[in-house]
C-alpha cells in the first residue's frame, strides 16, 4: 500500500474546474476538468506521491514541439498540455494535463453483452494502433504495455459544447464512497477519506462507429528505449497457468519452438511427439482454430459479418509473423503497416473513416 499513495479527494476538489473522475490505475487517478482559457475539456492525471514518475518524463519528451509535428501518429499519443504539482499528506503529486478520452477498448467490451466491434471499426482501430506504435518507434521508444485497456477512444466531437449541467444531466454527478478499514480502525492520514467512482462516458463496443473510433494510445509507464535497455516478456501469459502449460499453448497455436529451445523443454515428451505432433490430448487448438471459435463463430452467432476468407488469411498471416518466437524474426511496426492485411483492408478503412 505504501507505494500507492493517492491524493486526498479534498486536494482534488480544490483544483478549479474538475468536473468528474475518469478513471484510476495503480499509480494515478484521472479527472475530467475544463480548461479555463479554451473552455474545452481536458484530462488531469494526478500521480501517486512519486517524486519522479517515469511516464511524465516519457510523455514530456514525446510532447516536445521539436518532434515531427504532422505525423498522424503524433495525434494518437497523449501530449502534455500543462503540468503542475500538488502537495498532500503523502508528499508531492505530479499532475499533468492531456486530452480526455471516452473509454478504453476493454471498457467498450465490458460495456457490451457481445463484446464485438463492427468489422469496419476493428480495421480502423488496428490501423491506428499500428500507426501510433510506428510513430513511437520512430521516436526511439517501445510502449512496453500494449493491451486493450491502454488503447483509449477519444471523446466524440461536440462533447466540448456541453455545459457542466448538461454533462451531469446525461452522465450523472460525481458519486463518492467513504473509505473504511475492514477492522474498523481509524484511517491513517495518508489514506483518502472518500473515493469517487469513475463516470461512464463510453458505449458498448458494437455501437462504436468508424468515424468515432479515434484512438489515444495511453499509459507509457512501462515505455523504454530498446537502444539502451533490453526487456523480455513471454508472447502470452496465463493467469495461474503453469509454465509448461503455457509453453504447450504456444506450441499448439504457433508450432514447435526453435530447436535449441524445443530440446531444452523436458515436458515436451508428455504433450508432443518428437516431430511436434500433439499427443495424449483430447483438445488441441491451432491459431486458425482459435480464430474460428473466438472471432468468427461469435460474430456469426450475433449476426455480425465474419471475416471473408481472403481477409482472414491475410490477417492471420500478419499475426503469425508478429508472433514469431524469435524477436528478430518479427516484423517492425513499419513492416506491419506494409503487410497485405493493412494495405488492402485496415488502412483503406481508416482513410475512409477520416473522410466521413
Ligand atoms: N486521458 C484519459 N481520459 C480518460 N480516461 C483515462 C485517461 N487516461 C487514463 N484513463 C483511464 O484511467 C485508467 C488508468 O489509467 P493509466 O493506466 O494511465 O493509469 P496508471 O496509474 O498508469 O495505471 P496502471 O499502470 O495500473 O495501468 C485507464 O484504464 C483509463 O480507463
Amino acid at each position: 500500500m505504501l507505494q500507492h499513495l493517492y491524493v486526498p479527494i479534498e486536494d482534488v476538489e480544490k483544483l478549479e474546474r474538475v468536473v468528474q473522475k475518469l478513471g484510476y490505475g495503480s499509480y494515478s487517478t484521472i479527472w475530467l476538468a475544463r480548461d479555463e482559457s479554451s473552455n474545452e475539456f481536458v484530462a488531469i492525471k494526478i500521480c501517486t506521491a512519486d517524486p519522479n514518475p517515469h511516464e511524465f518524463d516519457v510523455l514530456s519528451n514525446l510532447s516536445s514541439p521539436q518532434l515531427s509535428g504532422n505525423s498522424p501518429g503524433r495525434s494518437m499519443v497523449p501530449l502534455i498540455l500543462d503540468s503542475f504539482q500538488i502537495q498532500g499528506p503523502n508528499g508531492t503529486h505530479t499532475c499533468y494535463v492531456t486530452s480526455p478520452a471516452r473509454m478504453s477498448l476493454s471498457d467498450a467490451k465490458d460495456g457490451s453483452y457481445i463484446r464485438l466491434f463492427k468489422l469496419e471499426v476493428a480495421r480502423v482501430l488496428a490501423a491506428q494502433l499500428a500507426v501510433a506504435v510506428e510513430y513511437i518507434h520512430t521516436q526511439g521508444l517501445a510502449h512496453g504495455d500494449l493491451h486493450s485497456g491502454n488503447v483509449l477512444i477519444q471523446l466524440p466531437s461536440g462533447f466540448n459544447e456541453m455545459s457542466d449541467e448538461e454533462l451531469y444531466k446525461i452522465y450523472g454527478e460525481p458519486e463518492s464512497e467513504v473509505v473504511t478499514r475492514f477492522d474498523g480502525e481509524e484511517l491513517s492520514p495518508c489514506i483518502p477519506s472518500r473515493a469517487i467512482i469513475p463516470v461512464w462516458l463510453g458505449e458498448a463496443s458494437e455501437e462504436l462507429q468508424p468515424s468515432d473510433a479515434k484512438i489515444i494510445l495511453s499509459d507509457f509507464g512501462e515505455a523504454f528505449s530498446p537502444a539502451k535497455q533490453d526487456k523480455f516478456d513471454p508472447l502470452f501469459e496465463g493467469f495461474l497457468a503453469k509454465e509448461d502449460d503455457m509453453t504447450c499453448e504456444h506450441a499448439d497455436a504457433l508450432g514447435i519452438l526453435p530447436p535449441e529451445w524445443w530440446n531444452k523443454w523436458d515436458a515436451r515428451h508428455k504433450k508432443f511427439s518428437e516431430d511436434g505432433k500433439p499427443i495424449n490430448r483430447e483438445s488441441y487448438r491451432s491459431l486458425e482454430d482459435r480464430f474460428e471459435d473466438s472471432v468468427q463463430q461469435p460474430r456469426r452467432a450475433e449476426k455480425m459479418p465474419p471475416f471473408e476468407p481472403a481477409e482472414r488469411d491475410a490477417l492471420l498471416s500478419m499475426l503469425r509473423s508478429m508472433l514469431s518466437f524469435r524477436p528478430e524474426s518479427r516484423p517492425s511496426a513499419k513492416e506491419v503497416l506494409a503487410s497485405e492485411w493493412m494495405v488492402k483492408w485496415a488502412l483503406p478503412e481508416y482513410e475512409k473513416a477520416q473522410k466521413s
